[in-house]
């Protein structure tokens, strides 16, 4: 099936009675200017010739009902178009992000190419019903230049034939143009992003308080506006291209036209031609004129809303991104353990390794944590374990099942995980929580009841509508009363807190995984949190990573990452004992909380304060 018949397709399902009418309408519509040219034609006719009054009238009366019809259609056009827009727009739509959220991985996401494509499929649904638009507009011009060119074929065969090979070039032109506006469209799709980028930095709280106070307001104002110039320079150049090429062609259509009045007022001089067919040949070559070039406009618009419908269909058809098994196996409840078998990953073949050859096991039931510089290699541990990612080299086997085996929802559906890097979602309190485990949504005792053991409830109750108070300022929530209320910010615990809550609400999921899960808690919530996280672990088969080291000393196993190679495991105290690389961090930790320097008592610190 062609790219155009999908297309169609896809229309035509959004909204099939819509398209009737609007087909009908073009119909009317292209007819109405070559029916009020032959009655205009023979009202005059009969009025030269002295003509029967009441034929004379009919006339009038056909031209005034006909005009009614012409002006009225174009109303009612625009009407059925738009609402055709938005129904395809929708559809489009929903096909487009439900195809995106199949992807199981994260790697697309990164890829630049795959962003920009995703704009222009965006842009593609978005605009997808103007397909019947372009479409019917072809309809309309072929029906209306039919007309026209044989109005004029009646009075000249010759010029006819004029007209039409003038509106070739136009046709070749047109095409050529659209193919250049819309590969520029892609070319300047990154730059398009950039822009849009540091209008968000420039328009969102989150970037706000970094900008005001390093003063980098200007300098980000630049950036954005360097990209608008790019962008401007290269729409520009399409633009004065497209205006040079298109004054050619109107002063090919000038000079056809102008050399035609000529010959016909001079045939009428002669007497070779009625007045009528005068007034017939203006309005026919007007006609074939307007409605050619309209005619290889829509062509050309079809052709540009089938290009960008190509990066559409690529998205929505894309492989994917994360390889599927000839035979998938069902995943079992976890009793032995996750074993990680000599695992290499980089993130892409142009990427360094990260992770350099890692057998590692999560026994069933146990805690293990995993420690390590910045950048050693741990949360991608983390992502292969989710799958958001596959190995490179090596595999990951549940149970002895390769997880690569398994569909990965049901993988998931095992998992309660907290990322170093969770989501803060601009919704209520109640939402925030309950995403993470849908059903939850309206059980408020199992909302409550993670809360409370993430530290959270106080907070949340305390809310002006507690738990349904919308957790940003950027949005306003409907109170009961029909008021608009205004969202409540949190601190970066309270957050952090919320985002335990998630996982508490996935308790009983075979493995939690929990990558710095106490980053920015005070020490008293520290210390209350990781009590609550050793009753969720207990038990549970989880992996813990933090740089805390004393937040990780009670895990029955610790992994050493360096580097994306492990360099040592065991027990805190088997790692103490060696003296080696935890050792020396543990040791530099606890060091950081030993009191030799500090000030010993009120006056001291006085004392040191004023020196
Ligand atoms: N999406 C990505 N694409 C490319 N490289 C990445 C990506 N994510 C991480 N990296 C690189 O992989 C390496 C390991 O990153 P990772 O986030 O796993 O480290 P980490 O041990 O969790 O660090 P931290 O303690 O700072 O959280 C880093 O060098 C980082 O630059």
């Amino acid at each position: 099936m062609s790219t155009a018949s999908r297309m169609a397709g896809l229309i035509w399902r959004s909204a099939p009675l819509h398209i009737a009418l609007y087909l009908a309408l073009t119909v009317a519509g292209a007819l109405t200017s070559v029916i009020v040219a032959w009655m205009t034609r023979s009202a005059l006719d009969q009025l030269v010739s002295r003509g029967p009054l009441g034929v004379l009238v009919g006339l009038a009366s056909g031209i005034a009902v006909w005009g009614m019809v012409g002006a009225l259609s174009p109303r009612l056009g625009q009407y059925l178009r738009a609402e055709l827009d938005r129904r395809a727009g929708l559809r489009a739509k929903d096909t487009l992000y439900a195809a995106v959220g199949r992807f199981d991985g994260i790697g697309r996401f990164e890829e630049p190419a795959f962003l920009d494509r995703l704009r222009m499929a965006d842009m593609s649904a978005t605009s997808s019903g103007q397909l019947v638009d372009s479409t019917f507009r072809v309809v309309q011009s072929v029906l209306t230049v039919v007309g026209f060119l044989g109005s004029l074929a009646v009075i000249s065969p010759w010029f006819t034939a004029v007209v039409l090979t003038a509106t070739v070039p136009a046709f070749f032109v047109e095409l050529r143009l659209v193919r250049q506006r819309t590969s520029m469209m892609w070319n300047i799709s990154p730059i398009q992003r950039r822009e849009l980028f540091y209008a968000g930095l420039l328009g969102t709280v989150q970037a706000a308080k970094e900008i005001r106070l390093l003063g980098l307001g200007a300098f980000l104002r630049e950036r954005m506006l360097d990209e608008v110039r790019r962008g401007n320079a290269t729409r520009r150049r399409m633009d004065r291209g497209e205006l040079l090429r298109q004054s050619g062609l109107i002063a090919l259509a000038g000079l056809v036209a102008g050399g035609g009045l000529v010959w016909v007022i001079m045939s009428a001089g002669r007497g070779a031609l009625s007045v009528g067919d005068v007034s017939m040949f203006v309005a026919a070559t007007a006609g074939v004129q307007a409605s050619a070039a309209g005619l290889v406009g829509a062509i050309a618009q079809l052709h540009q809303q089938l290009l960008l419908f190509r990066h559409y269909e690529a998205v929505v058809t894309a492989e994917p991104d994360l390889r599927i098994p000839a035979q998938l196996r069902e995943l079992p409840a976890l009793r032995r353990g996750i074993e990680l078998h000599d695992v290499w990953f980089r993130y892409s073949d142009e990427h360094p390794w990260v992770l350099r050859g890692v057998n590692l096991f999560l026994p069933h039931g146990a805690t293990v944590a995993l420690v390590g510089r910045n950048g050693d290699g741990k949360s991608t541990i983390v992502k292969l374990l989710c799958r958001f990612y596959d190995p490179t080299r090596g595999d990951i086997r549940w149970d002895g099942v390769d997880i690569r085996d398994v569909p990965v929802d049901q993988l998931r559906a095992r998992l309660g995980a907290v990322f170093q890097d969770f989501m803060a979602y601009e919704f209520s309190a109640t939402d925030n929580i309950a995403v993470g485990d849908l059903p939850a949504l309206n059980d408020h005792d199992r909302i409550e009841l993670a809360a409370r053991e993430a530290g959270a409830h106080d907070t949340l109750a305390a809310l002006p509508r507690g738990y349904d108070t919308l957790l940003t300022r950027a949005f306003r929530s409907q109170a009961e009363s029909g008021e608009a209320q205004a969202g409540m910010a949190l601190s970066g615990g309270q957050w952090q807190r919320v985002a335990l809550a998630r996982a508490f609400l996935r308790r009983d999921r075979d493995l939690v995984i929990l990558d710095e899960p106490s980053a920015g808690l005070d020490a008293e919530a520290e210390h209350e949190v990781h009590t609550r996280l050793r009753e969720l672990r207990a038990g549970r088969t989880s992996l813990l990573i933090s740089h805390r080291l004393g937040t990780i000393r009670d895990a029955d196993h610790i992994v050493v990452l360096a580097d994306g190679v492990i360099v040592e495991q065991g027990t805190h105290h088997e790692l103490i004992a060696m003296g080696d690389a935890y050792a020396r961090m543990f040791t530099l930790q606890a060091a950081g909380y030993a009191d030799t320097n500090e000030p010993s008592s009120a006056s001291e610190y006085a004392t040191k304060s004023r020196s």
